[in-house]
């Protein structure tokens, strides 16, 4: 029988009966065992019969909580059904759940709103005669260290003109200068490099602008997904709450995350980390695994894989059945995977150490029921995380992003089987929230290949530009979901899942021309080198690759994988565009010397036919 949901945490902590994972007498865990990078543990081999015995438990009397209700994988959404743009997700789960995350839905925004209440009543106490400096008050202003509060103040006036602009804007002021002077100061406020600042400016409205850079300066709830393979939300979620761990369901959309506000232990060092109960893991990167929504005993690849965070996932939705690919081509970063996978129990993966755009030669084209390509990328959506990256991209960082990752989705395409039974889908996603590195890349699959966007499967998220300044993408892109901190409360991140229509290489029908800032890249099989890369292959131990080492010349290569300038150093010729006009005039002008050397050809020939009869006379 159900009880209602609105138990508290306290309560349940009292009423829930827990198993605790019987653990080995050498299971005397300490921090130092995990690698902070990627909160890898060495191996505990120990911890999997317990484990599965938690798992197994499947009569324990657990109150009828939020977290009552059943763990299975039905949180995966059926391909068809999202075709159709059904959310089996959702629809499964219990109503009093649905309650719970109701009221706190509406909790939080009359919060919000009594904040941006707040917030405007603050602004509209403040000076109502807010003047732009002159050229020569910033050429003071500049002369001194920065004024934090005053820039504050100043962010805050101009968002407010900007949002009211006819009746606020100071006379003979434009737009552009209140825009201008933004970014100026968003700059010298939040410490973003001139060309991020500016990016962003032009992405989002000021207010939202505002929102969004003041979320990167927040740190993301912490969340850990449970692993399915070894234990449930309900059981996990007690053995935590009995260790001090403050936790509570992530979202109505996962029925394995699990959001932490403190914890008294530290999280990536119970003795259910070590087991592979649990891996830390943002929001976010729940995502793109959702959206591929692999299937028992299919073949899957997962392109760029390290430390495993989604590999695992995949494999506990696979019920560890089939067999995955998990490949990462970072040679040092194949240890974090390993160690995850082992905690974990996977034992239906693969791991491999190639450049992604070698994978079609070495696993096969046409060959994958699924593929992940979840990208090498700026890490703009990760701000929060990384602090760096405010200042060290730049407009080449980005190019070279995209760059490699218009390769590696051609590369993922080719590997999926369009005639695949259960599959046919390519998922790619990132943790950048730059058009080039989203949108652009898509768009430029769907003109290289036989493929079309369908839905994530994600009943949220924001559509995907179709249109970006001056560049104009294929409609279907608002099938893609953008997910952002100040909306979401998740890291900036990019969905899109792709159905590969049939496994000719050619593209579908001819499209408009290439929208201006899509370069052109040499597809994968030529651009990367040919070698034989057959014997690559390893199963879950370390190997040497020496093909990785002259594809990469690789200029400075970021360890947390975000910002890989990865692809050859050696920089393409670039074809050089002639303009219609300039292609009709050296037309023209062929045409003319044809008709010139055809002219002098006649001219010949008839002075031989003429020399020829007379010699002939
Ligand atoms: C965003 S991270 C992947 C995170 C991983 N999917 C997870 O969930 O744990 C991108 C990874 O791609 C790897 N990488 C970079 N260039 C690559 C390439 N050309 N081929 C394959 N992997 C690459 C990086 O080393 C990095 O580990």
């Amino acid at each position: 029988m159900k009880k209602k949901a609105t138990n508290s945490r306290k309560k349940q902590k009292k009423e829930i009966e827990l198993p605790t994972p019987k653990l080995h007498k050498d299971d005397d865990i300490s921090a130092s065992d995990i690698d902070e990078d990627d909160m890898v543990v060495e191996q505990h081999d120990d911890g999997v019969d317990s484990a599965s015995d938690v798992s197994s438990d499947a009569d324990q009397p657990f109150t009828d909580d939020f977290l009552h209700g059943s763990d299975d994988e039905d949180n995966v959404v059926d391909d068809d059904d999202q075709e159709k743009g059904s959310d089996s997700d959702s629809e499964s789960d219990g109503s009093d759940i649905e309650k719970k995350s109701k009221a706190i839905d509406a909790k939080k925004a009359l919060e919000e709103q009594e904040a941006k209440d707040e917030m405007l009543i603050n602004i509209k106490e403040q000076d109502d005669d807010f003047r732009l400096l002159t050229p020569q008050q910033l050429k003071e202003e500049a002369q001194g260290p920065p004024d934090l509060p005053r820039l504050q103040r100043r962010i805050k006036e101009i968002v407010r003109v900007l949002s009211n602009f006819k009746t606020l804007r100071q006379e003979g002021a434009s737009r552009k200068d209140y825009v201008n002077q933004l970014t100026m100061d968003l700059s010298s406020y939040y410490g973003y490099n001139d060309y991020l600042i500016e990016v962003l400016v032009e992405m989002f409205p000021a207010v939202e602008l505002v929102e969004l850079i003041e979320a990167f300066e927040k740190p993301r709830p912490m969340c850990l997904r449970t692993n399915t393979l070894k234990a449930r939300r309900r059981d996990l979620a007690g053995i935590l709450l009995n260790r001090g761990v403050n936790l509570d369901p992530l979202s109505k959309w996962s029925k394995v995350g699990l959001v932490v506000y403190d914890s008294q232990v530290p999280i990536g060092a119970t003795p259910e980390y070590m087991a592979g109960f649990y891996m830390l893991q943002s929001a976010s990167s729940f995502l793109p695994v959702m959206a591929l929504a692999p299937q028992e005993k299919e073949r899957v690849v997962d392109m760029a894989a390290a430390p495993g965070g989604k590999t695992t996932y995949v494999a506990a939705l696979m019920k560890n059945s089939g067999v995955i690919f998990a490949n990462e081509m970072k040679e040092k970063r194949l240890k974090s995977l390993t160690a995850n996978l082992s905690r974990m129990g996977v034992t239906n993966t693969v791991v491999c150490n190639y450049d992604g755009r070698e994978l079609p030669k070495v696993l096969g084209q046409n060959s994958a029921d699924r593929v992940l390509l979840d990208a090498p990328c700026s890490g703009t959506g990760v701000i929060s995380k990384d602090e760096s990256v405010k200042t060290s991209k730049s407009l080449e960082d980005i190019q070279s992003c995209c760059h490699l990752q218009k390769e590696l989705i051609l590369a993922a395409i080719d590997m999926v089987d369009a005639n695949s039974k259960s599959g046919g889908y390519i998922v790619y996603s990132t943790c950048s929230i730059m058009v080039a590195e989203n949108e652009a890349v898509i768009d430029y699959a769907l003109k290289k290949r036989d493929v079309k966007l369908v839905p994530c499967g994600l009943d949220f998220g924001r559509p995907g530009f179709t249109n970006y300044r001056e560049q104009r993408f294929h409609p279907s892109l608002e099938k893609t979901r953008r997910f952002y901190p100040h909306v979401h409360n998740m890291d900036g991140f990019f969905v899109a899942k792709l159905k590969k229509m049939s496994n000719s290489r050619a593209a579908p029908a001819p499209t408009a021309e290439q929208p201006e800032g899509v370069d052109e890249v040499i597809e994968p099989t030529e651009s990367v080198i040919k070698k034989n890369v057959e014997d690559k292959v390893v199963h879950h131990r370390k190997h040497e690759s020496t093909t990785r080492e002259k594809v990469q010349p690789n200029n400075g290569v970021a360890e947390n994988g975000k910002d890989e300038k990865t692809f050859s150093g050696k920089k393409r010729k670039e074809r050089k565009r002639f303009s219609r006009d300039e292609i009709s005039k050296s037309r023209e002008e062929k045409r003319a010397a044809l008709r010139t050397a055809a002219k002098g050809k006649s001219f010949s020939k008839e002075k031989k036919v003429a020399k020829k009869a007379q010699t002939t006379e």
